[in-house]
């Protein structure tokens, strides 16, 4: 036998391995299971230059065998082994990877990709084994070799026995302690859990003998009887969808897919099955969900995409894969170019992963065109779960991305349903000036609005803004096709009175509410109501109460500008009243309340305005 110690460096660089690169101890078994992988597709290659080497995928697979009596778990396979110059070259040095060595040797093979290149994988095993021998005979030759190690101190090597090649890997489980149970992972259940959340696409079946139960020979109807027995079960799925051909699959296949994954209980809306070769290769598989996830408007949700290398997780929620503002996709993403950091638990920010960004960004908008121009309703359906995050998306950023935006945007309008800006924009009369919109909860209460009546006389269509981020989102886009946004409770500053002009009721109104509205004039356009608020300047009034429920609310105000009907009644009786009396300023604070109370504002003194009310009935 032969004794070997580690050097001094490469001691405390273990040290730091097990105890600071992982996160999660339980990544252990994903790899092993990678190792077990590479040294499989190692054969494939070796063969295609090799005559005497036969490479018959399914001959090969990996075997998990848990012991719970030992405490021991092993993992096999029958890929190319290590000869004892290999052992201690690979095993004997941390951070060498002979699998990144002889990746760079062999050229790139669609469906065999080795995963290995830090050399460090190996020994993330001592997380949870104190102890860890490995039995292992390479394909070159009829001798093996046992390799055991307990960690930082150093290794020992000597001969073994073994049929054929490939490599045994017993992990001696650490003892149980009060903050941590390795016995978990002799867990049959715990072992299934972590293949298929890892390594379910390994593309090497990953058997284990499991206890299974049958009705025994002397079972009867009436006196049923069971025995075990023991059988092989293959814990993965081997080939991943997103490797599949589109021909192959099925709508079904995609709604299963995106079930089994978790992403959801009904079936999505849409799927999107990306697969590029380039500068950057990778596959994906995405959907549209039909229904908000129950925690959407939670800020602190965590959304992203889950994101495989060769079939290997990395990493379950990659919010480095979406703009934010569509992070309610869900799916899989997979390349084999994208830049790992040595644990693999991160992704470096790279060329290559804004590059997938990109693609699939781009992707998803067109699908979202293509539903848009094809399916309206279902477009609809699509809009009122995520529209608020394709606004948010034009609006944040400074606008950034509102030109890619701008046309996906439906609206209810005065006249129709799920119209964009672009039906609105063709439909408008020749000599319509602006695009003209409303705020309101909802399209009822817009066509309530006092001013509204005017433009429904006139025939012109008015934009419903029913969500507070609506608002937002117009003053940043500012004009669609050379027409201006404008809204309909916006003061055109060129109509408003001179000061001079001012009627004397007019004047002393102005002196009653001064503070409260920047001016007051008659607009002979308002139908039925006496009075009602509207803006100029750039917050508007539904901005004021938005921006009042904000966090960091800063007191923005609206410009207000408190409109009177000269034809109705009560302004009517304002004007022929004795400006100096009592009764003149309750009317004006009566007429100015109700204002505020339409417009959805709060009112100073709603007991005064109470009482007032009652005085005149
Ligand atoms: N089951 C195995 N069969 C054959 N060779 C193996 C096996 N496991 C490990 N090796 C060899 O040991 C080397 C070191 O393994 P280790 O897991 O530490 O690193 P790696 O897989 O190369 O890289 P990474 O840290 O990225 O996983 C591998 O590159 C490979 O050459």
């Amino acid at each position: 036998m032969k004794n070997k110690k580690y050097n001094a460096e490469t001691e405390r660089l273990m040290d730091l391995m097990i105890n600071s690169i992982y996160t999660n101890k339980e990544i252990f078994l994903r790899e092993l299971i990678s190792n077990a992988s590479d040294a499989m597709d190692k054969m494939y290659y070796i063969a295609l230059n090799d005559d005497n080497v036969k490479f018959n995928h399914e001959d090969y697979y990996i075997r998990i065998t848990p012991d719970k009596e030992k405490r021991t778990i092993t993992i096999e396979d029958n890929g190319v082994g290590m000869t004892e110059d290999e052992l201690v070259e690979n095993l004997g040095t941390i951070a060498k990877s002979g699998s990144l060595d002889f990746k760079k040797l062999n050229e790139k093979n669609e469906e065999h990709e080795i995963i290995g290149q830090f050399g460090v994988g190996f020994y993330s095993a001592f997380m949870v084994a104190d102890e860890i021998s490995v039995l292992t005979r390479s394909y070159k030759e009829d001798e093996a070799h046992i390799w055991k190690s307990k960690g930082a101190k150093g290794y020992t090597i000597e001969s073994g026995k073994k049929d054929s090649h490939g490599t045994i890997i017993t992990l001696h489980l650490k003892e149980n302690s009060k903050d941590e149970d390795y016995d978990k992972y002799l867990d049959e259940y715990k072992i299934r859990e972590l293949v298929s959340h890892y390594s379910n696409y390994i593309s090497y079946p990953i058997k284990m003998e499991v206890e299974k139960k049958r009705p025994a020979a002397d079972s009867t109807e009436d006196d049923p009887k069971f025995e075990s027995y023991r059988e092989d079960d293959i814990l993965n799925s081997s080939v991943p969808m997103w490797r599949k051909n589109k021909n192959e699959l099925k709508e079904d296949d995609y709604n299963n897919f995106f079930r089994q994954r978790h992403f959801g209980f009904e079936d999505p809306l849409a799927h999107i099955h990306i697969s590029v070769e380039g500068v950057i290769s990778f596959k994906a598989i995405l959907y549209i969900p039909s229904r908000r996830p129950f925690d959407f408007l939670n800020p602190d949700r965590k959304g992203g995409l889950e994101l495989y290398s060769n079939g290997v997780l990395i990493m379950e929620k990659c919010e480095d894969l979406l703009p934010d503002y569509l992070n309610f996709v869900k799916g899989v993403v997979d390349s084999e170019d994208i830049s790992l950091n040595i644990s693999r638990e991160m992704l470096q920010k790279t060329r290559e992963l804004q590059l997938i960004k990109k693609n699939i960004e781009k992707k998803i908008l067109e699908e979202l065109a293509k539903i848009l121009k094809n399916d309206r309703e279902k477009y609809a359906q699509f809009f009122k779960n995520f529209g608020i995050s394709l606004k948010s998306g034009a609006y944040e950023n400074y606008g950034a991305d509102k030109d890619k935006l701008k046309d996906l945007f439906i609206y209810t309008t005065t006249k129709r349903e799920n119209i964009t800006f672009n039906e609105y924009r063709k439909d408008m009369a020749p000599d319509q000036e602006c695009i003209y919109y409303a705020n309101g909860n909802s399209i009822e209460s817009v066509k309530k609005l006092p001013q509204i009546k005017h433009f429904m006389e006139e025939n012109i269509e008015v934009l419903a803004l029913t969500d507070p981020i609506d608002e937002f989102v117009i003053k940043m886009l500012e004009e669609y096709d050379d027409k201006k946004f404008k809204s309909i409770s916006e003061t055109d500053a060129t109509k408003e009175e001179d000061e001079k002009n001012l009627d004397d009721y007019v004047k002393k109104m102005k002196d009653i509410l001064s503070g409260e509205v920047s001016s007051i004039r008659e607009n002979p356009n308002l139908k039925d109501d006496a009075a009602y608020l509207s803006s100029k300047g750039e917050i508007s009034i539904e901005m004021e109460k938005t921006l009042s429920h904000m966090p960091n609310n800063q007191g923005f105000k609206a410009d207000k500008v408190l409109e009177l009907n000269p034809n109705h009644p009560a302004v009517k009786k304002l004007k022929d009243m004795d400006n100096d009396s009592e009764e003149f300023k309750n009317y004006t604070e009566l007429l100015y309340d109700g204002a505020r109370l339409m417009a959805g504002l709060d009112i100073k003194d709603p007991i005064a305005y109470a009482r007032n009310v009652s005085k005149l009935m």
